[in-house]
């Protein structure tokens, strides 16, 4: 499944047309925009391969965070970031923050993701790095971020999956959960 996805990520991306992609994820909808004015802080991630870059609508949030892995570990951890801030390469081949030593535990996590199902089902690249970090703090709200065809009917759940909240692809606004 996770191939599939893959191939059908890049393709839908390579083929979006310059101005469809200009207005995707530009603008957050109401009950998103709502609760990161709320937020404290805010975590998101720096667009990897053929990712949302969800960033540039995130401007006006107090605080911003992105993933960080201190080594090939399991864990994984956020640290604040402003735009403008470096990245570098981390170990799993996604940019990160410089190493800072200051983590930050965030409100809401907008999360990237291969794919995603109607009842809040995620499937991740494979490291499990957001589900751990889901089970150690469960009530923080998790926001997947997708294009619309990284759907599938059901995505294979395993124990240790946490489920979504919610799901913004460029289309629609999937409210999966009752916590929103
Ligand atoms: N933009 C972004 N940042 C993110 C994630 C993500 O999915 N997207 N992550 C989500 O958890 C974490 C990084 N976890 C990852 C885990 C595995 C692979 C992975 O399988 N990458 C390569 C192989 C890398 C290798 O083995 O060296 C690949 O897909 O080919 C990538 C990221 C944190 N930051
Ligand atoms: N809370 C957890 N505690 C211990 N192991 C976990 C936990 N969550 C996931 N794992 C393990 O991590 C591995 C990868 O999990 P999974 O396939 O769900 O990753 P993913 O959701 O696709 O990745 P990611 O969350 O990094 O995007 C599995 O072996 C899984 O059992």
């Amino acid at each position: 499944m996770r191939g599939k996805l893959r191939f059908r990520c890049k393709h839908f991306a390579a083929n979006l047309d310059p101005m469809a992609r200009l207005a995707a994820f530009r603008v957050l909808p109401a009950p998103l925009a709502d609760l990161t004015a709320a937020a404290r802080c805010v975590a998101a991630y720096s667009a990897w391969r053929d990712e949302p870059d969800i960033l540039p609508m995130l401007t006006g949030v107090r605080m911003l965070a992105l993933p960080h892995h201190a080594g090939r570990v399991d864990t994984m951890s956020f640290h604040p970031w402003r735009p403008g801030d470096k990245l570098e390469p981390g170990p799993w081949g996604t940019e990160q923050p410089q190493e800072s030593g200051e983590t930050v535990v965030p409100d809401l996590i907008f999360c990237p993701l291969l794919g995603f199902d109607r009842a809040g089902g995620r499937l991740g690249q494979g490291g499990g790095h957001y589900d751990r970090y889901f089970a150690a703090h469960p009530g923080i709200l998790r926001i997947g971020i997708a294009w619309s065809v990284q759907e599938v009917d059901a995505v294979p759940t395993e124990p240790t999956d946490a489920r979504l909240d919610a799901i913004l692809t460029e289309q629609e606004f999937i409210v999966t959960g009752d916590r929103l």
